[in-house]
């Protein structure tokens, strides 16, 4: 398998890929059509902030299984072209938080004591001691918006400097702000009574111009911004006309709306302190992220161990024992289902009663989702894109639980909807980990979800499995098991057979013809 690091990495990642067995190429300061006339060769991509992996990109990216980014930040890849292609996305969360927040602390200082400015001036043969008279970081107000891993670190920080940290966050709990001593408040209240404003929310639709002129009118006059985040979350332009007319103290900024920077005003701005996107850039934080990244490539490229994948939840180690029986089983009534069922389906819904009620069922609703898609399309489904695939075609996934299992101890049931009929197919464990379909509709069942099988629906009359088993061993297919269930004696049945081999269109024909047989169905799984 084939890495390649487009961006700088620390050694000691490239080191444990190689270790690994993987082929490492390094290549950084690739031109987008370099990028993509090399890319296909690739199973994994390895990048940082620069690298911006485009929908063409992976458009081109033929063999490519994983993007690991060495870092936090995604918005420099396409997240959903990947996840469409069944491309793992992961990251490394964690690894630079200190480091940045130590970075954003030491730009609020570089920023409040004019620390660049003065060196900068001093660089010169100045003395200018007047100039540079700056403000306290004790009593003042930090306002912290987006108290994630990141913000926490600033504040825990910040507290430790007497400063008094108010933070905004919708989607932060009262009682976690409460336990780290800080206020939580609506954004405009945050903005009106910091000294300080720092952000830390990741780039979405709504962070995007977050602080803008409008906003920036209800700050104090003696305000400062730090951004560590992203750039775009603050508007460049706004900043300037603001520290322009008296309005903003100062801001200190490590990131841009355009990395690096072209004929941007606020560089070298007399009110603001730059940084080249640096919060990450210690040595700490450099092999922190490189060995996690490294090592999480090559468990994904080697066992298929999913780990910080943002479009595939990760399943922690104690978890996986007790997850992967469950998650077989969701893919097999998912897989059983679809092969059973005809029609345009509209709504699928999982239900999971008993203890599977109480496991994360995310990765069971997408291995049922990845079943149900499989045998009905050409494309590769996959536990990435399935999700992606069902949304495409307009089917709707829905999930309930409840701890009732009834006869079993943990059952799931997968309920296919269309406009013309639903099916509804229950499985359970056996032992813990041997799948069980036990209910097709109305029908009681005790079928093994494995290998060739004919799925039958006939009338309840006698002879009908004398029939299908003459038919089967006259052709040299051998029967492994047979399940029956039935409405009522003489009604409508069901008759479920796991056969050694598959049947031909031929001997399929056959079995249809028998009497009394009302529709088969070839199942594999
Ligand atoms: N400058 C750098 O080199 C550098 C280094 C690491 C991370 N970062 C960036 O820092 C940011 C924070 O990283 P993190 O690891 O703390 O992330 P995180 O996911 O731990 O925290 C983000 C926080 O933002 C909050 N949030 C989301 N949307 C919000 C909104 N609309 N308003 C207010 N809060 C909102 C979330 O609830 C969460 O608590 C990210 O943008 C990341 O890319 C920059
Ligand atoms: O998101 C991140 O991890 C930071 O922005 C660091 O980016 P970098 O790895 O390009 O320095």
């Amino acid at each position: 398998m084939k890495v390649l690091v487009s961006d700088n990495i620390s050694s000691k990642g490239i080191e444990i890929l190689k270790k690994a067995g993987l082929d490492v190429d390094v290549k950084t300061g690739l031109k987008p059509e370099e990028l993509k006339s090399i890319i296909g060769e690739y199973h994994a991509l390895v990048i940082r902030s620069a690298t911006k992996v485009t929908a063409d990109i992976i458009d081109a990216a033929k063999n490519l299984k994983v993007i690991g980014r060495a870092g936090s930040g995604l918005d420099n890849v396409d997240k959903a072209a990947a996840s469409k292609k069944g491309i793992v996305v992961m990251n490394t969360p964690g690894g630079n938080t200190i480091t940045t927040a130590e970075h954003t602390i030491a730009m609020m200082f570089a920023i409040a004591r004019k620390i660049p400015q003065a060196n900068a001036s001093m660089a010169k043969g100045e003395w200018e001691k007047k100039k540079f008279m700056g403000v306290e970081l004790f009593n003042k107000t930090l306002g912290i918006i987006g108290l994630g891993n990141i913000g926490g670190e600033v504040a825990k920080r910040a507290q430790g400097l007497g400063m008094n940290v108010i933070a905004y966050d919708p989607f932060l709990s009262e009682e976690k702000a409460k336990k780290m001593g800080i206020k939580k408040m609506e954004i405009a209240e945050l903005i009106s009574q910091a000294d300080f404003i720092t952000i830390h929310t990741p780039l979405t639709a709504e962070t995007r111009n977050l602080i803008n002129a409008k906003t920036i009118k209800t700050m104090k006059d003696s305000a400062y911004i730090i951004n560590c985040a992203r750039g775009g979350i603050v508007n460049e332009k706004d900043i300037y006309d603001a520290l322009e007319s008296g309005k903003l103290a100062g801001a200190a900024l490590d990131v841009f709306e355009k990395e690096p920077p072209e004929n941007n005003p606020l560089v070298g701005h007399e009110k603001v302190v730059c940084t080249p996107h640096l919060g990450a850039s210690t040595q700490e934080a450099q092999e922190n992220v490189a060995i996690a990244i490294a090592e999480q490539i090559a468990d994904y490229l080697i066992y298929g161990t999913i780990r910080n994948a943002v479009n595939f939840p990760s399943i922690p180690a104690d978890q996986v024992a007790v997850l992967q029986p469950y998650i077989t089983l969701s893919e097999k009534i998912g897989s059983f289902s679809s092969q059973i069922f005809e029609g345009g389906i509209t709504e699928v819904t999982l239900e999971y009663r008993g203890d599977a009620s109480l496991l994360n069922i995310s990765p069971l609703t997408i291995a049922a989702i990845k079943g149900l898609l499989t045998p009905i399309l050409e494309e590769t489904v996959n536990f990435v894109n399935a999700p992606f695939i069902a949304k495409e075609r307009g089917i709707e996934v829905k999930e309930t639980k409840s701890t009732d299992a009834g006869d079993y101890q943990g059952a799931i049931t997968m309920k296919i909807t269309s406009p013309q009929k639903i099916l509804s197919v229950t499985g359970t464990l056996f032992s813990k980990r041997d799948p069980r379909i036990v209910k097709i509709n109305d029908f009681t069942v005790e079928i093994v979800p494995e290998g060739n099988m004919l799925f039958m629906y006939n009338n309840d009359k006698p002879g009908v499995i004398g029939n299908i088993g003459t038919l089967l061993g006259k052709n040299n297919i051998n029967i492994a098991r047979m399940h029956f269930g039935r409405e009522k004696a003489g009604g409508k049945a069901i008759s479920v057979v796991n056969i050694d081999a598959p049947v031909t269109h031929k001997i399929l024909q056959e079995i249809k013809n028998l009497p009394n047989i009302l529709d088969v169905k070839v199942i594999n799984l």
